[in-house]
């Protein structure tokens, strides 16, 4: 693959909590059309690598391009723009209560477009039907199961069709049959929709569903950076010791 495929590219990133550095010269890349896992156990840095890719914080030191740009750099309508090509799940993302799913999902094209209502509930009902989900459009949150939230979240990220989605543990609290089917659904938003994934899991089980490559985060440190097969045939200590954990899979 060319340097071109190369959508994300994070160089030297380091960040600190008041005196505490939690991330120590963190440098990795994302290619165009692959689902990326970031790996690692608990506090190893893996949502803090997610708010910087955000730009939720300003690096003391290191770069994140994206689309080829520095993101700290870039103005505040590049910014927005890059906003509106990036879905995002957030780990406790919930819906808002008070609304239906499809209200929920209509937000984000009410806010930043200037689509008719028709319309922008016809690209509502699209994306219920791509996750599954075509007849909960008029429920609430509350009436939803685990599983049907997270398929709505999902909905939500990817209404506007963006290229670049960034997932935070989106498996979390799911038993393993509504996880691999989230996990299938993801595969096919790559593979029917081309996007590009970043996903950040626990899910031992999701590497080997789903994951073109894999980021082995441990103690804010990048440990490895690799294939799937070469994470699964790695000999570092740390990977192994992970796997052998079997960290919630
Ligand atoms: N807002 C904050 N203030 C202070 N310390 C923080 C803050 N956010 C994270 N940390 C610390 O930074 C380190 C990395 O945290 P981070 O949440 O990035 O890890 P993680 O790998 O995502 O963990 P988990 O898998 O448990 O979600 C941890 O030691 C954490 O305690």
């Amino acid at each position: 693959m060319s340097e071109g495929d190369e959508i994300i590219s994070v160089r030297g990133l380091n960040a600190s909590f008041g005196d505490r550095q939690v991330l120590h010269e963190v440098s990795f890349s994302i290619r165009r059309g692959e689902i990326t896992l970031i790996i690692g156990g608990s506090g190893s840095g893996k949502t803090t690598v997610l708010k910087h890719l955000l730009h939720l914080y300003e690096p003391p030191k290191g770069t994140v391009y994206i689309f080829g740009k520095d993101i700290a750099e870039i103005s505040e309508d590049e910014q927005t723009e890059l906003y509106l090509q990036m879905g995002v799940i957030y780990q406790n993302g919930a819906l808002l209560n008070s609304m239906t799913v499809m209200e929920n999902i209509a937000l984000l094209p009410q806010q930043y477009t200037d689509m008719p209502e028709e319309l922008i509930q016809e690209m509502v009902l699209m994306k219920l039907g791509l996750v599954n989900l075509s007849d909960a459009a008029w429920l609430y949150p509350s009436e939803l199961s685990g599983g049907m939230l997270k398929r709505a979240a999902l909905a939500r990220a990817i209404i506007m069709d963006p290229p670049l989605l960034f997932c935070d543990e989106p498996g979390s609290g799911l038993d393993p049959v509504s996880l691999a089917a989230l996990d299938g659904l993801i595969l096919e938003l790559k593979e029917k929709l081309g996007m590009t994934v970043v996903m950040i899991t626990h899910e031992v089980s999701s590497i080997s569903r789903i994951a073109d490559k894999v980021v082995f985060l441990h103690e804010g440190r990048v440990l490895f950076e690799g294939s799937r097969d070469e994470a699964m045939n790695s000999e570092l200590p740390q990977l192994r010791d992970y796997f052998a954990k079997g960290h919630g899979s």
